[in-house]
């Protein structure tokens, strides 16, 4: 199972911030994604989770294209995002915010609430016990009803993490998730991604912290001035003479 991006370009006015990318990712894998400020990291993960169009190129889904797919549908496929700035609703309580991030409910139609109040019955029981069970695996119970305004910078990014899961998808692209967060918070985080992976959810990666990034995944790839410069193992890749003078500025 793979996630493909063939050749996507994308500018805004004219700059060229994808020129070009060609990435396969397994879906079940961990993979990191680095480069400078501006090198085009989070408009490709825009571009992947359907948020911005392509100028060109192609993504495919375990072999079937999704470009025509809105975000909600490519999360009903299997896929979704997080936010360098996370977007939760702060005025919500964290359980709240998990409540409101579940995919769409029979009861959200009138038609549903009509003709099915016994299904919907059922499937808001499935989803509050969908949120207790994140709740509890994040180990947010302690401010589970604490407004998510109130949280700290990694309260905040495992209660994104939280929001993702609630779609139940195969593949979470994660931006910058360690931003802001204090060691031992990383520590945690790093650790609910590293479960969640061994029960088979991928996670693709966009961090800035070079060593919590590379203790977390096998494969990366360095992105510069909207291209992949290289990819493969942390080591071999941060060693690469092109990558060391594009991303670390030629210092030895
Ligand atoms: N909606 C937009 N309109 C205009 N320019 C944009 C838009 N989104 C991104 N850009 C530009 O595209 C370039 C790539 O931005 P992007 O945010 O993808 O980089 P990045 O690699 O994620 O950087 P950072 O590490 O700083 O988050 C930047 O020069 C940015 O200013």
């Amino acid at each position: 199972m793979s996630l493909e991006i063939r050749d996507i370009t994308k500018s805004f006015g004219g700059f060229r911030a994808l020129d070009g990318v060609r990435l396969t990712i397994e879906t079940d894998a961990l993979f990191g994604i680095i480069g400078p400020n501006g090198a085009g990291k989070s408009t490709l993960f825009s571009v992947i989770s359907g948020f911005v169009p392509a100028d060109s190129g192609e993504i495919r889904l375990n072999g079937d294209p999704i470009d025509g797919l809105s975000p909600p549908q490519r999360a009903r496929a299997g896929m979704v995002r997080t936010f360098q700035v996370p977007r939760e609703f702060s005025h919500l309580t964290v359980r709240e915010n998990l409540m409101a991030s579940a995919p769409d409910q029979t009861g959200e139609s009138l038609l549903g609430l009509f003709f099915r109040p016994g299904q919907v019955r059922k499937e808001e029981a499935k989803i509050a016990e969908t949120v207790e069970r994140t709740i509890a695996f994040l180990k947010l119970g302690k401010v589970a009803d604490v407004p998510s305004g109130k949280l700290s910078g990694g309260q905040k990014k495992l209660l994104e993490l939280g929001r993702a899961l609630m779609v139940e998808p195969k593949l979470i692209l994660l931006d910058e998730p360690f931003a802001g967060v204090n060691p031992v918070l990383i520590g945690e985080i790093m650790e609910r991604i590293e479960e969640l992976n061994a029960r088979g959810i991928g996670f693709v990666i966009i961090e800035h912290d070079l060593e919590a990034l590379t203790r977390l995944v096998p494969r990366l790839a360095v992105m510069d001035r909207g291209k992949v410069l290289a990819e493969g193992a942390p080591a071999a890749v941060l060693e690469d003479p092109v990558v060391r003078e594009a991303y670390l500025g030629g210092v030895s």
